[in-house]
């Protein structure tokens, strides 16, 4: 292992370089924190130094506090495992310091790390080095005085903008703004920190200290109108997570009363939000989200991954197009097939609409835009597949066709190319039985629209190699997505553990809830839409396909509630043709269509589930609870049957996938939240009362039985089920 250090060395010019080295991001680990303490008392000691450079191993800074200290408090609950840096260390021993100090900043400063480069002196980078204050998105604020200082260097609005949205600068924009002093290049980067700390030691550099300084901060009145507008926003983005006007709390704090008192509040606000369910749900995902790319047998046997430079991606749907925006907007060159020009014309057009709607949201540049339309090509035949690297069918879900198109293909490729499937319902070795690749076939399963979500789910057979495997999760990541490797089953991980979300909802529906409280509930609850308003997004079309297919799976599990065929006869369509159960008008919200009850009422007639035939009394935590349960059910069939590595990864996929929120940690975390036993006793309960839907899954009534947690790894037994 690394050593995890901090270094000092003093030249002959009278400057302390310190170093902190803890790779691969030098994160403040406690260690460091004490280290950087020593080092800075004996550079105030020592008479032959005049000045410090704080400057970070290996090209990057400091990528902030050790995020693993978060989840040590979280298991723990003790606070004192968090040091106080930000008075003892920022403030009394660098900031007030008799002694100045100038940051080298090279490739990353973030969190604790900028805070540490701003209680310096003044501040030296290399080019784009990344600058940011992303604690919120761990569910705490800056804890190192960041609150405090940022607006100080940067004025209000530029900094409450780089908090809340946790949006990192480069070091270029940070120039501009006050942030940094200098950009200089990597090689002249000691050379000018080193010069730039004498000169501060000589009063020829001014010395400056940020927490006293006010010429950036707003009149009180002014100020005061950004923070409301930021707290209105806070409300709408972030409407379930207290770091956000929290955040805004403590900066209020520093321009009323100070930038010593501002510290002192962010210390404390600091610490209860470490506490808070918000942050131990966000910085399990941020630990989950990197745990899926260590795969068993696949990413620890000392493969190499074999670059993929020309995809071939065949079909030009709406998930054909999107899957070829994802990789020319990742640089790589793609061949798109079709079957004739219409269709093709059709698949590039919506590539073009795609790249196009990119740069309007300002999220793509115009010349990023146009080198990625220039790496697209549309063909008839498989001519171009002769050099292609990876292969993506995107065609219609059916049998015959993937099993045509996958010896074609076998025919047609190189022998080292990737074979993947895009399909959502049809199982991998079914398509690639008439082919002699089976090594080569693999599910690389997108999520609609393909360029923008970010989960793609690797599925994987016995018979898929793990080279495959690791070739498509590197490219993967290559266009940004996050790979995670699932098994082979109906709905694979995703698709599966969510299919009893919208059949709770038509239980409950037909039970005589009303849909539109349901609908409010789960987005209250944090999901960015009800189940209601989701089937109308994603089309009629899309739910009764998708439930038979689940229905012949798992016939003991399915309701079958005859409401979506009722909404298809009245005319109704969903978002796509304007009427589902909610109205869809061009310029505003969907409004509840009251004409929709009626035909509500007709499906529980003919269903006739409820007790005496009267419309259940549900609270509103029950209704979360009827719909969110079952599918924390069906995620421990899919843990028990051994679909995914381990539990966590579960939960990236939900967040990912499915937009469950992250700061409920993900599906599984969020249950051993609520509790097993609980979830367990209230399943068995609604079992008895409404059938065999909600019945628990012996996974489930083990769980919750033997008091374990369900993300608890697999026991011997479960792991021989497995199927990875
Ligand atoms: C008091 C303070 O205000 C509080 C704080 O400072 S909280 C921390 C604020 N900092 C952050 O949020 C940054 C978090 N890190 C990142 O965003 C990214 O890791 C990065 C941009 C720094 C680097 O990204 P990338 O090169 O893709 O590497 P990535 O795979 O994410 O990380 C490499 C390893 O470093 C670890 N790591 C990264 N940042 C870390 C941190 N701050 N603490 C502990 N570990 C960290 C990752 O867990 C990963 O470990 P693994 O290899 O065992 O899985």
């Amino acid at each position: 292992m690394a050593e995890v250090r901090v270094t000092m060395e003093v030249g002959n010019d009278g400057v302390a370089v310190i170093t902190i080295c803890n790779p691969p991001v030098n994160a403040l680990a406690i260690p460091i924190i004490a280290g950087l303490k020593e080092k800075f008392q004996e550079a105030m000691r020592r008479n032959d130094v005049k000045a410090i450079v704080l400057t970070g191993k290996g090209g990057r800074f400091s990528g902030g506090f050790d995020i693993n200290v978060f989840q040590n408090v979280h298991k723990t609950g003790d606070l004192s495992r968090l040091p106080d840096v930000s008075v003892d260390l920022v403030v009394n021993t660098i900031e007030d310091a008799k002694k100045p100090a100038v940051a080298a900043i090279e490739g990353l400063a973030l969190g604790g790390g900028l805070e540490l480069a701003m209680g310096c002196h003044a501040r030296i980078a290399a080019p784009k080095a990344q600058l940011g204050l992303p604690e919120l998105t761990l569910g705490v604020i800056p804890g190192f005085g960041g609150t405090q200082r940022l607006p100080r260097l940067v004025g209000l609005s530029k900094a409450i903008e780089m908090m809340l949205l946790s949006k990192p600068i480069m070091s270029e924009e940070g120039k501009k703004l006050g942030l940094i002093d200098a950009v200089v290049s990597s090689e002249d980067l000691l050379r000018v920190s080193r010069q730039w700390a004498l000169e501060i030691a000589d009063r020829s550099k001014p010395w400056i200290r940020s927490l006293h300084r006010t010429d950036k901060l707003d009149s009180l009145s002014e100020a005061h109108e950004k923070l409301k507008v930021a707290r209105h926003q806070a409300k709408q983005t972030a409407p379930n997570m207290p770091q956000h006007q929290a955040c805004l709390d403590v900066i209020e704090e520093g321009i009323l009363h100070g930038g010593y008192n501002g510290v002192l509040k962010e210390a404390k606000v600091f610490k209860e939000l470490v506490l808070a369910d918000t942050s131990r749900g966000l910085v399990h995902v941020f630990f989950a989200q990197r745990a899926t790319s260590k795969v068993p047998n696949v990413t620890d046997v000392g493969l190499k991954p074999r670059s993929v430079k020309k995809v071939a991606v065949i079909g030009g749907g709406l998930m054909g197009s999107g899957i070829a925006t994802a990789f020319i907007l990742g640089n790589i060159y793609v061949v798109l097939k079709e079957i004739n020009p219409e269709y093709l014309l059709r698949g590039i057009k919506m590539i073009e609409a795609n790249v196009r709607g990119l740069v309007t949201r300002k999220k793509l540049a115009q010349d990023r835009a146009d080198k990625a339309l220039s790496m697209i090509k549309g063909v008839l035949d498989y001519s171009e597949f002769r050099d292609v690297d990876m292969v993506i069918e995107a065609v219609i879900e059916k049998v015959s066709l993937k099993q045509t198109i996958f010896s074609e293909i076998e025919k047609a490729c190189p022998p080292h190319c990737i074979l993947a499937t895009n399909t959502s319902t049809i199982d991998l070795n079914v398509v690639g039985e008439k082919t002699r690749s089976q090594d080569r076939i693999v599910g690389a399963h997108f999520f609609s629209p393909a360029h923008v979500m970010p989960l793609l789910e690797i599925v994987r057979t016995e018979k898929t190699s793990a080279q495959t495997i690791l070739d498509l999760m590197t490219v993967g990541k290559i266009i940004k997505k996050v790979p995670v490797v699932v098994g082979n089953c109906t709905g694979f991980a995703v698709n599966r553990t969510f299919f009893p979300y919208t059949q709770g909802a038509h239980i409950l529906a037909n039970l005589g809830v009303d849909v539109f409280r349901i609908d409010r509930l789960i987005t209250s609850f944090g999901l960015p839409m009800g189940p209601f308003q989701l089937q109308d997004l994603a089309g009629y079309g899309v739910a009764i396909a998708v439930g038979k297919e689940f229905a012949a799976a798992f016939p003991d599990r399915t309701f079958r509630s005859p409401l979506v065929d009722l909404l298809v006869k009245s005319g109704r369509n969903g978002k796509s043709n304007g009427k589902g159960y909610y109205i869809y008008e061009k310029g505003s919200k969907p409004k509840p269509d009251p004409s929709v009850l009626s035909i509500i009422e007709e499906s529980g007639r003919l269903t006739n589930i409820m007790p005496g035939g009267k419309p259940i009394s549900v609270t509103d935590q029950e209704i979360v609870e009827m719909i969110l349960f079952p599918v924390v059910n069906e995620a421990c069939r899919v843990m028990d049957e051994g679909v995914m590595v381990r539990a966590s990864d579960l939960d990236i996929a939900s967040v990912l996938g499915m937009s469950f929120p992250s700061y409920r940690g993900g599906i599984v975390f969020w249950a051993d939240t609520v509790g097993p036993n609980h979830i367990y006793t209230s399943l068995k309960k609604w079992a008895e009362l409404y059938g065999n839907f909600f019945k628990p899954s012996r996974f489930l009534e083990e769980r919750a039985t033997k008091g374990m947690p369900l993300s608890a790894p697999a026991s011997t037994s479960s792991a021989s089920r497995s199927r990875l």
